[in-house]
């Protein structure tokens, strides 16, 4: 039965994202619109991966376990399902579905209503923002509010650098919200401090008037100054009547041990005041510079999004109104990982979740859905609080369904697992083997050499056949993981990390960049640097004008010319970026924010990655490694206290703060609480990656694992068996569908040998191209459109008949049955595929729409002349055409060449 309100809270691995699918698909089954189904998910790999899963599931339904479920939740037959995937596909395909990041669907609310923030639409969010810039015009706003003074102040009292303050104030700046209720007072201390010494010196006479005083009580009653005073260490205690004290102990004592401790805690509490009003004022001007910053560039962070979001529902009180600019479309919600939701974010879909699930307006139909696992609620510092998945199932009577069967791992996995965590975390509920996945391995090691160890295992692995791409070490810190890589590189082992794996960094496009460099600065170094990099001996490079040439046909050129594109997509990966770029500059100052990453079947080696960033991913072999530094003291110098998810109070951290002042030490208890259940989810994430081997690697002393108590053991037999799996995923590479713009069919025609001496027939071709792609739809009203288009580009070359014969060529074109018969599908124009180290693009890709009861898609390749000549030559340039996408979809293909005649249109088939 299909519950409306329904949510699953699901240990890792137990099928959440799985029954994500089965809810999106028995929603698309039941008839809901696909654009009207709104699907969050916290990555972009994770929203990829989704659109993914269903489109796959949809085409290989009666062999998937999905189509099980989907019958159980729709009630409808196996049968009926299969009748109606393809329709169900085809509605999928071509609507405007809402699968996306929670990032970017606040970046649409945003666009939507830009102008309430004083914002163009057309700005554009990335992931980090210009710390420097960021950093500059706050210090300048500071100045101007004349509150330099209570920066240096906040910075010395604190005890703390510039940069730890900026990160606190964006904490403030994103908890702005929660903030609100908790006022703050700039307060005196001093008085607290003399107080505080007064009491001592009252507490330092009775001692020294005590005849059996012994040295060390007099010694542990001297203090110079108030830090000193705050530094003994029976201040924490509750009375003065111990060893030290003892002989001298009168009742006076504790009522000045009291006397002292409730000043020292009035300090505190004032001394926190002062810091929190003064972080306050602060963020208030960091918000300015960031306001006056993102009006200046248009550049937003996905905080300042968010944030922003939010200011606009306050100020927009009509709900109503919010649903009709969000085109009022959506009627059911899915969230993937609910526990990763911040408040603020919960905040702003609250309204949403509000009118869907009371049944009424214009939701009456709709429905809510949300999965997630509190064990895995890792980003307590990004401001999720775990206890909101349960506040939000109360909230909105939800109900909460279990899964208890792990899919993902093998039983030696799942068994260590349920043993290491069952009387750790709480609630946990041991998950069950799945039938048939008896085998798996866990071993924990103890080895001080830890990147020896490490290194050792992942040998092992390889030497007994494990495909490197399988094998994954996850480290505690980024720090860590460069060492890890480090120790492989230094075995010649390939490592993929997350800088390996950002496009920028991969040596075609690096070299590619260098030769840009050269060609804008023109210092010999850049050229020296292109050359080593693409392995060639250096010679000169003509230089290009930027003025005249465009950076696409500069990158184009030196492609061409220096052989650079190997059988690799990242080139085709980077030409599609720079294309966002207006001009050279903004390319060469920007590019390393360039949030792009390399192809990853480019990648081959052992992914070496951070716990937090292997959320969600599952590899046959996973290795954890302990922390190779100590752990830091926490340095978070504040700590929030919630109540739920309210928050409660904000305390800032004072060493010995808890043995003076209840209310902090019980908010201190709590956070340490909070710590440790951390540090167990990121164990328990780490763990549970693993679908067949697991090692742990730990150290004796200081070891992240202690919370665990894990002893050495070894857990069933080692086997390795992907390579013959692996093999078999790499023959059929799918065909990228993304639309990609690499200049136009023109450019290229011009870079291509010129083998006809006819320049006027010639130039008449690239033109007639260039019109064709010109053309937004293929009918006749667009005709205009490209017309005007194509004389402004080549207007100077053809004479006013040749114009007039073009646009006949193309009407007649748009008026073939035949034509129009082989595009009767998805159309990618200008598609640049690779192909045996080649690049090739193809005038018109289409992927017909499917025929009845067939699984596979069929593409049609065509490919426009404007004269017969040289036609053997066509015939075999879309012979390899339609011999590259067989290959590159394992789909069928067939070939076309359109001759756009004088006087007639003839298709012929390849
Ligand atoms: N009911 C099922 N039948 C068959 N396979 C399943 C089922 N549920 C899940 N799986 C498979 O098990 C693996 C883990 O499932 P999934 O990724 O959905 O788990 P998860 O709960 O989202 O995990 P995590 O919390 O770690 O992200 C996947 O490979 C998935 O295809």
């Amino acid at each position: 039965m299909l519950i409306n309100n329904l949510a699953y809270e699901a240990s890792a691995g137990s099928g959440k994202t799985f029954m994500l699918v089965v809810r999106y698909l028995s929603l698309l089954f039941k008839g809901a619109e696909p654009s009207k189904i709104l699907a969050l998910t916290f990555t972009n790999k994770a929203a990829n991966e989704m659109q993914e899963r269903i489109v796959q599931t949809l085409e290989e339904l009666e062999h998937r376990g999905e189509l099980d479920e989907i019958a159980k939740v729709t009630e409808l037959s196996r049968e009926y399902l299969l009748a109606n995937r393809k329709r169900v596909l085809d509605e999928f395909l071509n609507a405007h579905t809402k699968i996306m990041t929670i990032d970017s669907f606040f970046t649409k609310i945003l666009r939507k209503f830009s102008l309430y923030a004083s914002l163009m639409p057309d700005f554009s969010t990335f992931s980090s923002q210009h710390e420097l810039k960021l950093l500059s015009r706050f210090l300048k706003e500071v100045s101007v509010a004349g509150k330099k003074e209570t920066l240096i102040t906040l910075s010395l009292q604190s005890n703390k650098r510039l940069t730890d303050i900026f990160s606190l104030l964006d904490e403030f700046y994103i908890k702005f919200a929660e903030l609100k209720h908790i006022e703050f007072k700039k307060q005196d201390y001093r008085e607290f401090e003399k107080s505080a010494m007064g009491s001592l010196e009252e507490l330092k006479n009775i001692i020294s008037l005590c005849k059996d005083a012994s040295s060390t009580a007099i010694k542990s009653v001297e203090a110079q100054n108030f830090e000193e005073l705050c530094a003994k260490a029976w201040i924490g205690r509750d009375t003065l009547e111990y060893s030290t004290f003892k002989k001298c102990f009168t009742p006076e004592m504790d009522t000045l041990l009291f006397k002292i401790k409730e000043a020292i805690r009035e300090q505190n509490r004032a001394k926190e005041q002062n810091f929190f009003f003064a972080i306050k004022e602060l963020v208030d001007i960091y918000a300015k510079s960031k306001k006056a910053l993102y009006m200046d560039d248009s550049e937003l962070s996905f905080s300042d999004v968010t944030y922003l979001v939010y200011e606009i529902l306050n100020l927009l009180d009509d709900s109503e109104f919010l649903y009709f600019r969000l085109d009022a479309q959506i009627e059911h919600m899915l969230l993937d990982e609910f526990q990763d939701t911040s408040i603020l974010q919960y905040e702003i879909l609250k309204p949403l979740i509000n009118e869907i699930t009371s049944g009424k307006g214009i939701f009456d139909n709709g429905s809510f859905f949300f999965v997630g696992d509190v064990k895995q609620s890792i980003y307590r510092f990004r401001g999720g609080v775990s206890a909101l998945f349960d506040v939000v199932r109360e909230q909105n009577n939800t109900d909460v369904e279990k899964l208890l069967t792990n899919y993902r791992s093998q039983k030696e996995v799942v068994e260590f697992v349920n043993r290491v965590f069952e009387q750790r975390i709480r609630n946990y509920t041991p998950q069950l083997v799945r039938d048939g996945a008896d085998g798996g391995y866990v071993e924990v090691v103890q080895n001080d050499e830890l990147l020896e160890e490490v290194v050792a295992q992942v040998k092992r692995l390889l030497d007994m056949g494990a495909q490197i791409n399988e094998i994954a070490v996850l480290c505690a810190t980024n720090g860590d993981g460069q060492e890890v890589e480090g120790a492989l590189h230094e075995q010649k082992i390939d490592v993929v990390t997350e800088t390996t794996t950002k496009l920028i960094n991969q040596n075609s496009v690096k070299a590619v960049l260098e030769y840009l460099k050269y060609q804008y600065f023109g210092e010999e170094i850049y050229k020296e640097n292109f050359y080593a990099l693409i392995s060639q001996q250096v010679r000169p490079i003509k230089r290009a004008d930027f003025n005249k040439t465009t950076i696409l046909d500069i990158v184009k050129g030196a492609i061409e010319e220096f052989g650079l594109f190997s059988d690799d997509f990242n080139l085709l990966r980077f030409l599609s970026a720079i294309s966002l770029y207006s001009d050279i500059e903004a390319l060469l100052f920007e590019y390393e924010r360039m949030d792009v990453s390399a192809a990853a079947s480019e990648l081959n080696g052992v992914r070496v990655l951070t716990v937090h960033k292997s959320k969600g991913l599952e590899f046959e072999h996973v290795i954890v490694i302990d922390r190779l530094k100590k752990v830091p003291p926490s340095r978070d110098a504040i700590i929030y206290e919630y109540d739920a998810i309210l928050l409660k109070n904000i305390y800032l951290r004072i060493k010995g703060r808890d043995g003076v002042d209840e209310e902090y030490a019980k908010a201190l208890l709590k956070e340490k609480a909070l710590v440790r259940e951390d540090t167990l989810n990121a164990l328990y994430v780490a763990f549970t990656r693993a679908r067949e081997n697991l090692f742990v690697v730990l150290k004796s002393k200081d070891s992240m694992f202690d919370i665990l108590e894990l002893k050495k053991q070894v857990c069933g037999n080692l086997v390795c068996h992907g390579a013959d799996k692996t093999g078999e995923e790499k023959s059929i590479t799918p065909l990228e569908y993304t639309e990609l713009y690499y200049g136009t069919q023109s450019d290229i025609l011009s870079l291509e040998k010129v083998q006809d001496d006819d320049l006027r027939s010639i130039n008449f071709g690239i033109a007639l191209h260039y019109m064709l792609e010109m053309l937004p739809e293929f009918d006749i009203a667009s005709i205009p459109g490209a017309k005007a288009m194509m004389i402004n580009k080549y207007g100077d070359i053809l004479e006013d008949e040749e114009i007039e014969d073009m646009q006949r060529r193309v009407e007649m074109l748009l008026d073939s049955s035949e034509f129009l018969s082989l595009i009767d599908g998805e159309c990618y124009r200008e598609k640049a595929i690779r192909y045996k180290k080649n690049l090739k693009y193809i005038d018109l890709l289409v992927r017909e729409n499917s025929k009845k009861g067939s699984l596979f898609a069929s593409w049609n390749i065509i490919d426009y002349k404007s004269s017969f000549s040289h036609h053997e030559e066509h015939i075999s340039q879309v012979g390899s055409y339609v011999r590259a996408i067989k290959e590159i979809t394992a789909e069928d293909a067939q070939g076309y060449i359109c001759y756009l005649l004088k006087d007639s249109v003839k298709i012929s088939k390849i």
